[in-house]
């Protein structure tokens, strides 16, 4: 997957700009602020249809203007793609294929493979559950329509049954026949979710191990685990046994969205006990297992976007990544760096085709 170029008009920092880009490594390089975390975001944005740093699309449009439009043309097998993503202030967002409007987001969603690493990947260790549900779940819908569609009904079937429990509560009601359709479906739904994550986990944990003893240098052993109440009971029976906290707390909670991964190294906790060091390296070794699991389900080269890894990353780490760049195989890589020269030299090592871009 390559592209090609990029315009972009009033997407946060830019007014109007535009990029031809080379087909192997592109550099992204200028002081703070000048937008280059941005670029790498309106990629991303083009291919999962939101940004990965501010899901809030409002906040997306330029200060000064009240619309944004991101204008990519990618190759995909000799074929040209065009998409184009806009957004008007109080409307609804639009993704355009080839001058197409789609009328699900959903169908987008894996035509383009992109994987970020990113600072703020942190938040796959400190933040709550969901973070790490979306992370599985992004992989899994990149190959998986299926999987995507189901959970898309699952959740809608879950916000009516909890606003069938608020309206419960608020009307002094209660009406068994209506829950029962509605845990019907969380049940169906559920069980379809639970059994594609174990398929996942199962696959993409040898390919997170490997990647995590070549970064680590074989020292320490990880754990990832898939934690999901399903495993030991049937949905059916928790929101049976489970309806009078539900009723009582307004909100279901029991089901697949309450699933997490539980990130280990040496069996303790990543987020308590894991050292800076380790937990940078946990989730590099985990944005590299999904360039490669994605990459092997495909059969298509992700992108791949470097925000800011020279300046955030130890050598060991930076030497890693350097590696990475410089096999042959790796599909188009973008890098936002703010020192040009350090980022030269790095990519010149790697004797690929490269192209340095200042902001
Ligand atoms: N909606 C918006 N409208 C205008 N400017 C915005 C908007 N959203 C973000 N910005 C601006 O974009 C700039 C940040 O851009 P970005 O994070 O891409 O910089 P960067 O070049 O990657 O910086 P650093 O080297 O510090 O990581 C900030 O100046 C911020 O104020």
């Amino acid at each position: 997957m390559i592209l090609k170029n990029l315009s972009l008009f009033h997407y946060k920092n830019f007014e109007s700009q535009s990029f031809q880009f080379n087909t192997k490594i592109n550099c992204l390089v200028g002081f703070n602020g000048v937008g280059k975390t941005n670029v790498l975001d309106s990629i991303y944005h083009l291919a999962y249809g939101k940004s990965y740093f501010n899901p809030v699309t409002s906040q997306n449009i330029n200060h000064e203007a009240d619309f944004f439009v991101i204008d990519g043309t990618f190759e995909k097998n000799d074929r040209e793609e065009k998409i184009v993503v806009s957004a008007k202030k109080g409307q609804k967002k639009v993704i355009k294929r080839n001058n197409k409007a789609y009328e699900k987001f959903s169908e987008h969603i894996g035509l383009i493979p992109v994987v970020i690493i990113s600072p703020a990947d942190r938040d796959l260790i400190v933040e709550g559950s969901e973070t790490r549900r979306k992370f599985v779940d992004g992989i899994i819908s990149q190959h998986d329509k299926n999987y995507l569609e189901t959970l898309l009904k699952y959740n809608k079937t879950l916000s009516q049954r909890n606003s069938l429990l608020k309206y419960f509560a608020a009307n002094h009601t209660f009406d068994a026949t209506t829950l029962e359709i509605y845990n019907e479906q969380l049940v169906e739904f559920g069980k379809k979710i639970h059994a594609k994550r174990i398929d996942f986990l199962e696959a993409f944990i040898p390919i997170f191990n490997k990647r995590y003893q070549s970064i680590s240098n074989a020292k320490e052993t990880v754990q990832l685990r898939y934690k999901s109440q399903l495993f030991d009971n049937n949905l059916k029976d928790l929101l049976a046994e489970n309806l009078q906290k539900d009723r009582a707390l307004q909100y279901t909670g029991v089901g697949t969205h309450k699933d997490d991964l539980i990130l280990k190294i040496e069996n303790h906790s990543v987020k308590k006990f894991g050292s800076q060091g380790q937990q940078k390296s946990f989730l590099i070794a985990l944005k590299l297992a999904q360039y490669d699991f994605i990459k092997q389900q495909t059969q298509t080269k992700p992108i791949l976007l470097l925000d800011d890894v020279f300046d955030k990353l130890d050598e060991n780490r930076v030497a890693h990544i350097i590696q990475l760049v410089t096999e042959d195989d790796l599909g188009q890589l973008f890098i936002s760096d703010t020192h040009a020269e350090r980022t030269e030299n790095v990519v010149k090592s790697s004797a690929q085709d490269y192209k340095m871009i200042q902001l």
